[in-house]
């Protein structure tokens, strides 16, 4: 309570701390938040928004900070406006129900940060203990948070007033560690607004902080899986065959890897138990399911529908997931998996970079956003998201590329560019790339099975293609064998060419050496 009380939230109703999953599933079913699916999942639906909003995302300029901040990519929030704002928030939730969560981010115990979730929705609340570290019963003893977020869906800012850009709005400041989100009841606000701040923190304690998944085989060595939103990077990283260790957000320390996170939040349009089997069978009581359709009779989910958002999601605690490796710890990474969804069809499905290339390709973060990961998305929309991650840097992507050169070099990293996007033609036209075929190439990168095979060099890309590799067929291996007609490819890969290198004009002077090592146009 003291620590509610000096954020200013002096006479909320009665606030429920650190509730168990089976009580929070009571309180968010007793309060017709959602249902309960024949898997026991909890269904919610979260109105009008249903995917991330970047136009209400703001970062609060704070003195000192707002000189670090990469403002051609971050929205600037007055001070002036964020206390008045926070004045009218907490004024909304006197006298209101509360969830409050506490636990962490961060699984290496040198790199923990205490967490505080403080939820309207008791369903918001379940997704923050499934998704954050959970703390034992001594660790939360006096505890005081060093992140906070405060989410009140419920109460809509008036853009005149508030200098919002409309109801909904993700206010972040970077100086207090607190974050406001108010108008919109999409979950993946919470996370990703936590690892913004993340995203600030971890450089300055000599980490770099990753838009990846994270896995390790057997034999220990761990690979990471970088991708925008819908690229890939939670249904690749679940495979039967090696140990999860998170499926969003790592940093890469000088002792090695760490989850930022307890838990993942699936994509799950479409989502099959023969395609998907772990994914599928985490889907039960504890786990949260957003904006999926069911059967009113059966409280079957109904995958397959996009009615509501193709952005349907599921949230659940990594434990969920068969041998998953809990705290989420792993050693420097042996293979590094760009994910790119390539809606025009040129890039080849895998490809091997050079040092060079990696940086190149990372700084570039050339993917696509796909329909429903943010408002106004309903069609793949090509984009260059620096570090794989854009809306979530706060910092410019030079901090984290050098980061991430220094690491590679220093582990001998191997590094992967791989297209789970579109082949045989552009989106509309070609289809996307057979997820088994792809699950095929990556097993080949991470087990060293492409180090052997012969490969050529893309004209335009200047990217490495393997001529064969295990489980797929060698004819899709170079894009252009795919499209029918060869010069709409040879045309579109220039197009595609000429988009990096003006992309890239914004960081050549900072890396110039680095230009000659992206496509020829
Ligand atoms: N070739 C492919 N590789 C990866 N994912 C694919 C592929 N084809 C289709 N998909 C689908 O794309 C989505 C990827 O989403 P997800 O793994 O949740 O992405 P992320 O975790 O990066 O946001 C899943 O619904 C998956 O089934
Ligand atoms: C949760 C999100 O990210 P991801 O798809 O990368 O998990 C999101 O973009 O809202
Ligand atoms: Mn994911």
């Amino acid at each position: 309570m003291k620590h509610l009380k000096s954020l200013g939230l002096t006479n909320p109703g009665k606030v429920h701390f650190n509730l168990p999953v089976p009580s929070l599933i009571e309180h968010a079913l007793k309060r017709g938040e959602g249902v309960l699916a024949s898997s026991g999942a909890l269904i919610v639906h979260t109105g009008k928004y249903t995917g991330r909003s970047p136009d209400d995302k703001f970062i609060v300029e704070d003195s000192e900070v707002a000189d670090e901040i990469w403002w051609s990519n971050n929205k600037r929030f007055p001070r002036s406006k964020f206390e008045a704002l926070f004045r009218r928030m907490t004024s909304y939730l006197q006298n209101r129900e509360l969830y409050v969560f506490d636990g962490f981010v961060g699984a290496h115990s040198n790199f923990r940060i205490p967490l505080r979730v403080i939820n309207e929705y008791a369903h918001q609340n379940l997704f923050a203990r499934q998704l954050f570290i959970r703390g034992s019963e001594k660790e939360l003893k006096d505890f005081w948070p060093e992140i906070t977020v405060i989410a009140a869906p419920g109460f809509k800012a008036q853009p005149e007033v508030d200098g919002t850009n409309s109801e909904a709005f993700i206010i972040i400041s970077l100086e207090e560690k607190l974050v406001l989100i108010g108008g919109t009841l999409y979950s993946g606000e919470i996370k990703k607004s936590v690892f913004t701040v993340l995203n600030y923190l971890m450089p300055k304690a000599g980490v770099l902080s990753m838009h990846c998944s994270a896995n390790k085989g057997r034999d220990g060595s761990t690979a990471l899986f970088f991708g925008l939103s819908g690229t890939g990077k939670t249904t690749l990283s679940a495979d039967p065959e090696r140990l999860l260790i998170g499926d969003d957000e790592h940093g890469w320390s000088n002792e090695g890897i760490f989850n930022f996170e307890g838990g993942c939040y699936a994509k799950c349009i479409n989502l099959s138990r023969e395609k998907e089997p772990q994914i599928y069978d985490a889907i039960k009581f504890g786990a949260v399911l957003e904006n999926v359709v069911y059967d009113e009779t059966t409280r079957e989910p109904d995958y397959k529908s996009d009615a509501i958002t193709e952005n349907t999601r599921a949230a659940y605690p990594v434990d969920f997931i068969p041998g998953a490796v809990i705290p989420g710890t792993g050693g420097h990474p042996r293979t590094i998996i760009f994910l790119t969804a390539d809606a025009f069809g040129v890039l080849p499905p895998i490809a091997k970079l050079s040092f060079e290339q990696a940086m190149y390709y990372f700084i570039s973060g050339y993917t696509s956003k796909l329909a429903g990961t943010e408002r106004g998305i309903t069609e793949p929309q090509a984009t260059f998201s620096a570090c794989f991650g854009a809306p979530f840097l706060p910092l410019s992507p030079i901090v984290y590329a050098k980061l991430l050169g220094e690491k590679i070099k220093k582990h001998g990293t191997e590094v992967y560019l791989v297209n789970t996007g579109w082949t045989g033609g552009p989106y509309g036209i070609g289809r996307r790339i057979d997820l088994n075929y792809t699950r095929a190439m990556v097993k080949s990168a991470i087990e060293g099975k492409l180090s052997g095979v012969e490969f050529e060099k893309d004209p335009v890309f200047g990217l490495m293609i393997p001529k064969s590799c295990p489980g797929v067929p060698s004819e899709i291996l170079n894009p252009k064998n795919t499209w029918y007609d060869k010069k709409s490819y040879d045309d579109t890969a220039i197009k595609l060419a000429r988009s990096f290198v003006d992309n890239f004009k914004k960081f050549s002077h900072e890396m110039p050496e680095l230009e000659t090592f992206g496509p020829r146009a």
